[in-house]
């Protein structure tokens, strides 16, 4: 019987470890600590997280003045705030806004020219594709909420989401080429993911303004909202829940499976699928339900 429980434990943990890990370490060059003390010197805005009880998290982009420009202490907490959602037992879903109604003007470039040095350059990419993979990776069906714009840095941030809404006149813009930059936070990769190599190329290489129409027609977004700008958050959250409805534990491994599915060949997702399955195979809610869905009429 313990040895059972120690190998559940150790199979838990294994779980855990592959979707939470790292996908730069010291092996890769990457110094944390010194990433973090170099980003910790560019201050401005903040990264705000608020937990819902319904299991639904807010997670605000917080810099106004600077059409919420992400700056270096803004890294360093969403960085944090993606640790605490990691350690949300109760979650089951995100959405990622803007403060202000706007979603994010991309780097802060105040930030980005303390950091133009290649060195530091590749130091702040590794650091927040760290991030935002693992933002990717939660067990949290995630949505970005894009009203006003959603610019460069901004545009990754909303690829790094499960699904995508957009309000009526936002608008996601890769600038990249305008700074005469690639995307560098994981976010062309996951463009492509998302709409398919040739799509990716045109947004890319021509930094178009991409309006909500043109975003659902090539599977950017998801919807189109149309409540108030104040209404918006809400309406977001009407159309998360459909998908974060029932027992935490069961809407965490799908999204799991999603999540390693995305990621890994499919032999090994189908593996992954089976260590996951017994994770809540047997578990209280699932016998729950058995005992529901058997009830004789
Ligand atoms: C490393 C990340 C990198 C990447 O990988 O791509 C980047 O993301 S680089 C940044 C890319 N983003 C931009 O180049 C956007 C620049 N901003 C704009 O184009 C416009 O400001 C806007 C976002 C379209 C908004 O325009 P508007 O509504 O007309 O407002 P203002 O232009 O007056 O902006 C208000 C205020 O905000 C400051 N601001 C805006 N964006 C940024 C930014 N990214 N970094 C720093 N500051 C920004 C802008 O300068 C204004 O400040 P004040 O003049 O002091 O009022």
């Amino acid at each position: 019987m313990a040895l059972t429980i120690l190998k559940c434990v150790l199979k838990n943990a294994t779980a855990r470890r592959c979707l939470y890990r790292r996908l730069y370490n010291s092996s890769h060059g990457f110094n944390e600590t010194e990433a973090k003390k170099k980003l910790a010197q560019c201050s401005g805005g903040s990264i705000n997280l608020c937990k819902g009880e319904n299991g639904i998290a807010e997670l605000c982009i917080n810099h106004p003045s600077r059409k919420n420009a992400i700056s270096g202490s803004m890294m360093l907490e969403l960085e944090e705030r993606v640790s605490d959602l990691e350690n949300w037992k109760e979650g089951k879903g995100l959405i990622v806004y803007g403060a202000e109604h706007t979603f994010c003007s991309g780097g802060d470039l105040h930030s980005v020219k303390a950091l133009s040095s290649p060195k530091d350059g590749l130091m702040m990419c590794m650091f927040m594709q760290n991030t935002l993979t693992r933002l990717q990776r939660l067990p949290l069906i995630s949505v970005a909420l894009v009203q006003g714009k959603a610019l460069g840095g901004g545009a990754e941030v909303c690829t790094a989401c499960d699904f995508r809404l957009m309000t009526e006149g936002s608008e996601i813009r890769f600038v990249h080429k305008h700074m005469a930059i690639v995307p560098g936070w994981g976010g062309a990769s996951r463009l492509i993911q998302l709409v398919g190599s040739r799509q990716a190329l045109k947004l890319l290489s021509s930094a178009l303004g991409i309006h909500p129409e043109y975003a659902l027609r090539i599977g950017l977004t998801d919807d189109i909202l149309s409540s108030a700008a104040d209404r918006a958050l809400e309406e977001a959250k009407t159309w998360l829940t459909p998908y974060t409805k029932g027992p935490a534990d069961t809407t965490r491994a799908i999204k799991k499976i999603v999540a390693s599915g995305r990621e890994h060949l499919f032999e090994d997702t189908l593996r992954k699928e089976k260590d996951i399955f017994g994770t809540v195979w047997g578990s209280p809610a699932h016998l729950q339900a058995l005992s529901k869905a058997m009830k004789p009429n």
